[in-house]
């Protein structure tokens, strides 16, 4: 039986190593896939992991329907046997509707990897409408830590290192370097607190030698 999976953690947990993981081993099989993205921060038609995988991608935009991209693919003769669709919180949520369809209608595994709350703690729309439909939902195992050492389960958003609540649902960014706008991931205790890395002064640079190293 084909089925509708939900990957999803906090930022930087390992989904999109995972979705490029999932097609690897999928291709390996001899099977046949898709792989999708949307607004991924390393450009546009990628899907770019921290591990330093990256993979070509269908863009998802909004005026993509799912359904008729997979039929048109079997008009043409192509088989598909799966799909992998990575930053699944940006799609529409009619989008994950013909997901379901594919997988109910056409027989076909998708693989769907993305967060589940924006910056306010909100589910994205593609988010939640995941959670009502999908067949299994998996929450990544490698979870991030909080400043604090507890397991992080939310994404703050910083402006200038200072952790804000206002400003629009998606802002393409990242959990490391120096841009006025980026992510830490938190506990619930210290997101809901408004107390990141920086607001409490702990410094989050990681030791330069590592445990066996030379000195
Ligand atoms: N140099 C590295 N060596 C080993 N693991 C790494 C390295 N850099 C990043 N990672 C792993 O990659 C994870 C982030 O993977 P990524 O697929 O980009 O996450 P997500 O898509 O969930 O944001 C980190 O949590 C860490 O476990
Ligand atoms: C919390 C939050 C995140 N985003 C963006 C930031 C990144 O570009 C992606 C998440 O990517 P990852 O592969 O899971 O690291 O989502 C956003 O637009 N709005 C938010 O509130």
């Amino acid at each position: 039986m084909a089925q509708l999976t939900f990957f999803t953690g906090p930022m930087n947990c390992g989904k999109s190593t995972l979705a490029l993981q999932i097609d690897y081993t999928e291709s390996s099989a001899g099977r046949r896939g898709v792989r999708f993205t949307c607004k991924d921060r390393g450009g546009e038609s990628v899907i770019s992991s921290r591990i330093g995988l990256s993979e070509d991608a269908v863009e998802v935009t909004s005026d993509l329907d799912f359904w008729a991209f997979v039929v048109a693919e079997f008009t043409a003769g192509r088989r598909i046997d799966y799909l992998v669709c990575d930053e699944a919180q940006f799609y529409a949520a009619e989008q994950i509707d013909q997901l379901a369809h594919i997988v109910d209608d056409l027989g076909i595994d998708v693989h769907c990897f993305g967060i589940l709350h924006d910056f306010r703690t909100a589910m994205f729309p593609a988010s939640a409408r995941l959670v009502e439909l999908a067949d299994r939902i998996e929450m990544l195992q490698a979870r991030p830590r909080c400043w604090c050492g507890q397991p992080a389960t939310h994404n703050a958003r910083t402006v200038g290192g200072v952790m804000v609540t206002e400003g629009s649902q998606v802002v393409v960014g990242d959990t490391a370097g120096d841009a006025e706008v980026a992510y830490e991931v938190l506990c619930r205790k210290h997101h809901r607190r408004r107390e990141n890395s920086a607001v409490v002064n702990v410094d989050l640079t990681p030791d330069p030698l590592p445990f066996g190293a030379a000195e």
